[in-house]
């Protein structure tokens, strides 16, 4: 569970002092769907990324299952990150250089796994994602839909609970936009934490609350009714 108090993120001071973020309060529940939408400057990025632990605000608490992260320095806060949260880049974030099976494998290298238990894994996230029989290919022979699919399966793999995006349909059409909307659905149900930023009131619908961020307050929290 993530809980924020009164998270206040500023840059600069005196006359010049941007809030970011001035007072955010935010309950999320493990296995939420949240999407954060609100105008350009409004701290969306911002919050995600205090949320994602790559980031640290000026003051207030955020508890991550009953830890306070604001307490940590900074080599326990990259553990924690690294062991239970993961980004999806709009990019991708593909090694170009290496297969779809060893981009997917990347997580699994610092685990003391052997080689069969490292294929097991991928193929099941592979085959989770519908990309098992892509796994021989480089990145560049893939369409950008099946690019996503790889990043996801690797976010999956990495058997972090929380799953971070920050306007993840951004670079997709619309059909991509929406399969891949369908995907983080899918990876919801499997009881993974989504938390998404986006502009797109079509890909916010998807998740099951959407929160209003307006000059780095919230404006408005609602549940999305299907
Ligand atoms: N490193 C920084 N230094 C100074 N100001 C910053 C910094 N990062 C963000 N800001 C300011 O904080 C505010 C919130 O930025 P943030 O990137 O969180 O907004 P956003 O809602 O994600 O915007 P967008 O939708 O355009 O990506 C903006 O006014 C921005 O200019």
């Amino acid at each position: 569970m993530i809980v924020l108090k009164d998270i206040c993120k500023y840059y600069g001071e005196g006359s010049e002092i941007t809030k970011a973020l001035d007072g955010v309060n935010l309950t999320i529940k493990k296995s939420e769907f949240l999407s954060i939408m609100g105008p350009s400057g409004s701290g969306k990025s911002t919050l995600l990324n205090i949320i994602g632990c790559m980031d640290r605000p000026t003051s207030g608490e955020y508890y991550l299952d009953g830890k306070d992260m604001t307490k940590l320095n900074d080599k326990d806060l990259s553990r924690i990150r690294n062991k239970q949260i993961t980004f999806v880049f709009q990019n991708f974030a593909l090694m170009e250089k290496y297969t779809v099976l060893e981009n997917i494998e990347l997580p699994l290298l610092p685990r003391n796994l052997n080689r069969r238990k490292r294929k097991e894994l991928i193929f099941k996230a592979a085959s989770q994602l519908g990309i098992e029989s892509q796994l021989k290919k480089m990145p560049y022979q893939l369409s950008r839909g099946q690019q996503q699919r790889v990043a996801l399966a690797r976010a999956l793999i990495s058997g972090a609970d929380i799953i971070l995006a920050d306007e993840p349909t951004g670079a997709l059409d619309q059909k991509n936009g929406e399969e891949l909307m369908n995907i983080f659905l899918k990876l919801n149900k499997l009881g993974k934490t989504i938390i998404l930023v986006t502009h797109d009131l079509n890909v916010a619908k998807f998740s099951k609350r959407i929160i209003q961020i307006i000059d780095g307050r919230i404006m408005k929290d609602d549940k999305v009714l299907l």
